[in-house]
């Protein structure tokens, strides 16, 4: 399914030096997002900083959220992750995509002027109507969590 997605262009040199993030393969569900550093960033072992992502996105659609995901190979490899763990973009924001960029292992590591460093993915979103009730249907798990199905 396809969500028409404004974006501003905070960062002249998006869509010049580097391409707009875009979809890689006809199947891909993140946008690739880039750090828009003025020199590249070494991070230190444990180290968290905050990059702009150069651009700005209103997503307008109460049912549909932003989410920021680590890439795979660079949380595998070299443990940068991101330092709030999933970013949430609400539907209404409309300031510059942040990215908190952790480096979780114990080298440095440097991150070059427009690396694609995360991903954007949008998501259905239902909000929820609270319904205040005295007992719940029993289901079959009932109450049980945390291992109740088998080893912990
Ligand atoms: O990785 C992120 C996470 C959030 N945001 C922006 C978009 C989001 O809509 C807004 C608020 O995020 P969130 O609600 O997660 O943060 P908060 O700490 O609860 O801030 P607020 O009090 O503004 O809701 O910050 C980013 O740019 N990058
Ligand atoms: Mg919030």
């Amino acid at each position: 399914m396809r969500h028409r997605l404004e974006i501003q262009i905070l960062d002249p040199r998006l869509g010049r030096e580097f391409p707009l993030p875009h979809y890689a393969t006809e199947g891909a569900a993140g946008l690739d997002l880039r750090a828009m550093l003025d020199a590249p960033l070494e991070l230190v072992p444990g180290g968290c900083e905050l990059i702009p992502a150069g651009l700005a996105v209103h997503i307008a659609e109460v049912g549909v959220a932003g989410m920021i995901l680590p890439r795979s190979g660079l949380g595998h490899r070299h443990g940068i992750v991101l330092g709030n763990l999933v970013g949430l973009i609400d539907s209404d924001y409309q300031g510059p995509l942040m990215l908190s960029c952790w480096n979780r292992s114990d080298q440095a590591f440097c991150i070059e002027i427009g690396e694609r460093i995360a991903q954007f993915v949008l998501v259905p979103i239902l909000h929820a109507e609270l319904a205040i009730v005295e007992s719940f249907t029993p289901s079959a798990r009932g109450a049980g969590g945390f291992g109740h199905t088998g080893k912990y």
